[in-house]
Parts: structure tokens; sequence; C-alpha cells
């Protein structure tokens, strides 16, 4: 079975080709400010983020040939993990959807790719997996109710790793995961569920490549009635224009963590203020596991960034063991689950 696979992040794009396990192409590309910052909504990159693909894809010389095409899921209603199949209802969805964020564009792009192949598109554990505890919704405001918007693929994928490679189940450990990327979350898997984590998107925990992490909300207040910023100015600088790309004009951590390393001004002070705030979120997980965690694992693309890990680890590591891995693995995630769905092994859930 040969399956396409497609990952659109907020700084990046990443494709990969599986014959059944095993992946046969990889490919992706960072996608700087200056690009990105070019289009006005999110969902205006459908064809810049489609048209890479396709270059891709024909560069390599790969046809379009497959037994199905996954792309990571976005911003649709709460639901539980699973596999979904792309359909028109989802598709509206995500069109329609309230937030902006690339993730969006993923079951998009693989229902196009899907229908010029002829064959199924799927999403699976779309960022929208909602498994929170009761007292996790609930704020000081009762017309404000948490959301959980997170890394779910990622975070799922590299705690089941993680407790596979101990020959445990996930759904027997108590973790904590930190997805550490151009946004960040960092959640409570008690387990297999995440009964808590930060919305990634909406401001909430730490500060990141793009994101402006957990505000004063007062002083947040002011700055809307300021008359300074439009409402889709101010939301941009929560997601989209906040944290590095704020402070230092870019989300390229590679550059941003060497010159932080050389103790270059300003970018020293301002990643180690962002490890510090990861610090935080990942002490508040703590405490709603009361204490009770097994190991903490960093991953994403900031996890490669020894600085950032070195910096971090004193500030953490007497909560738990650390574990560091890297990267990401939801392309093989997405890969598993559609093999899974496509040799009846998964159930296909629809989107209602
Ligand atoms: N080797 C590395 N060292 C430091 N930072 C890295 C490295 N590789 C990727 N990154 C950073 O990780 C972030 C992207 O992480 P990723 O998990 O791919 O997130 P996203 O899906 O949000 O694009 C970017 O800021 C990128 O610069
Ligand atoms: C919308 C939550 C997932 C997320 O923040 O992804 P990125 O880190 O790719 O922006």
């Amino acid at each position: 079975m040969r399956i396409f696979v497609i990952n659109p992040g907020s700084t990046s794009t990443k494709i990969a080709v599986y014959d059944d396990e095993k992946p046969v192409w990889m490919t992706g590309a960072h996608h700087p400010v200056s690009e990105l910052s070019t289009f006005k909504h999110i969902s205006d990159q459908y064809e810049y983020r489609k048209d890479f693909i396709i270059k891709r894809l024909a560069d390599a010389d790969i046809k379009l040939d497959f037994d199905a095409v996954i792309g990571r899921g976005g911003l649709l209603h709460p639901l539980s993990g699973g596999v979904y199949a792309v359909n028109e209802k989802m598709k509206y969805d995500l069109l329609h959807a309230e937030r902006e964020h690339a993730c969006n564009l993923g079951a998009l792009i693989a229902a196009e790719i899907a229908d010029e192949c002829g064959c199924p598109a799927y999403t699976a554990d779309p960022v929208v997996v909602d498994e929170l505890c009761p007292e996790a919704r609930l704020t000081g405001i009762p017309d404000i109710e948490r959301k959980s918007i997170f890394h779910a693929l990622n975070q799922k994928a590299i705690a089941r790793k993680y407790a596979s490679s101990l020959g445990k189940r996930y759904e027997d450990m108590r973790l904590i995961v930190a997805h550490l990327g151009g946004g960040m979350s960092i959640g409570a898997h008690l387990y297999g569920r995440v009964i808590d984590v930060n919305n990634a998107l909406d401001g909430e925990g730490p500060f990141s490549p793009e994101r402006a992490g957990t505000l004063p909300a007062g002083q947040l207040v002011d700055i809307c009635f300021s008359g300074k910023y439009t409402l889709k100015q101010v939301k941009q600088l929560i997601s989209g224009k906040g944290g590095l790309t704020a402070h230092l004009g870019s989300n390229d951590m590679i550059t941003i963590s060497r010159k932080a390393e050389e103790g270059e001004e300003p970018y020293k002070g301002v990643v180690d203020a962002m490890v510090y705030t990861i610090a935080k979120q990942i002490g508040a997980m703590y405490v709603a596991m009361s204490g009770k965690v097994e190991a903490i694992i960093l991953t994403g693309g900031i996890a490669h960034s020894d600085y950032c890990v070195d910096n971090l680890r004193p500030r953490i590591d007497y909560l738990a063991p650390i574990v560091v891995m890297p990267g990401e693995n939801e392309m093989g995630s997405l890969a598993y689950n559609a093999l899974g769905v496509l040799r009846g092994e998964l159930p296909l859930k629809e989107y209602e």
C-alpha cells in the first residue's frame, strides 16, 4: 500500500511517501517569516503550500498514484482521537474555521490530491482532540471555558513510542509531554488521556517562535481597547506574529539558538525567558498530575536545540526523569493510521 502524508505546521510543510510501514521518501521546508507574512490569512496559503507539495513530488518524479492520502487535522469541533474520512462537512468546517492555523490546510490539500488519485483522504488525531478533566475546563469567568487545542498527534505518537520502548502500554503510564515547535503545548498524559494541556493557539502556556503564550489579562484588555490594534492584529500577536517573531523578527530557532549560545543579545535574553516559560508550564502539569509523573518527554523541533534543552534541564530535572525525543513522529503516525484503516485494523470514523 502506498500512502502520501501531508503535514502543514505553522512554520513548515512536511510530506512523505510510505510503502506500507516504510518511509520511502520524505521532504519538507521551513517557511521563513518573510514569505508567510505576505499572506493576509493563513487560508490564503493554500495554493502556496499545495504548489510546494506538487512541485516537490514532480521534482522527485513521484506519480500521483497512492492508496490513501492523509493530512494533519485542523481546527474542527472538539472530538475523540482516531482516524476520520475527509468528508464535505469536514471540508466546510475547515474552510470556515473560527481559528486560523496551517493545520486547517492538511486535510483540504489531502482531499484535493486524493481526488486526483481516485483514493480516499483521511485525517487522524487532529489538534482538537479533547480529553480534559472537568476541573481543567473552568476558568473564573463562566463565559470562558478552556479549550483543548494542542499537538495531539505528535504528543500521543511520541508518548506511545516511549511507552513501547519500555515494553509498556501508553494507557498504563503517567507522562508529561512537551511539544516544543513553532507553537508549544505541554500536556498531562494520565493513563492514555490528556487531562490538561495549554491551548497552544489561544494565549496559554509558554511563548514560542510564533506564539505569545500566557499574557497578563488586564494588560491584554488594555491593548485591545487602545485603538492601536485591530482585532485581527491582536489575534496575530497571540498566534502567528507573537513570541520570538515579535521579539526577534524570526521564527528560525536554529539560527536563534546559535546566537543565544554565543551570548548575543537580545537573542540570549529572549530564548532564556522562553525556556523559563516552558519550565513553568511543565511545573503546572506536574501539579495537575499530583506529582505522580514517570517521565517528562521533550519533543518537537526545538528539542533538537542543545542550548534550550541544557537550559531547561536544571529547572525541571528534580521533578521526574527527562527524556529527549527531538523532532516529531507525526509523519509515521499519520501513515500508520491510514494503513490501519486500509487494512481494516482501525475503525474509520465519520466526522459529523
Ligand atoms: N536542529 C534544530 N535546532 C534548533 N531548532 C530547531 C531545529 N530544527 C528545527 N528547529 C526549530 O523548531 C521549530 C519548528 O518545530 P516543528 O516541531 O517542526 O514545529 P512546526 O510544526 O510548528 O513547524 C522552528 O522554530 C525550527 O527553527
Ligand atoms: C494548533 C495547535 C498545533 C500547533 O500549534 O501547531 P504548530 O506548532 O505547527 O503551530
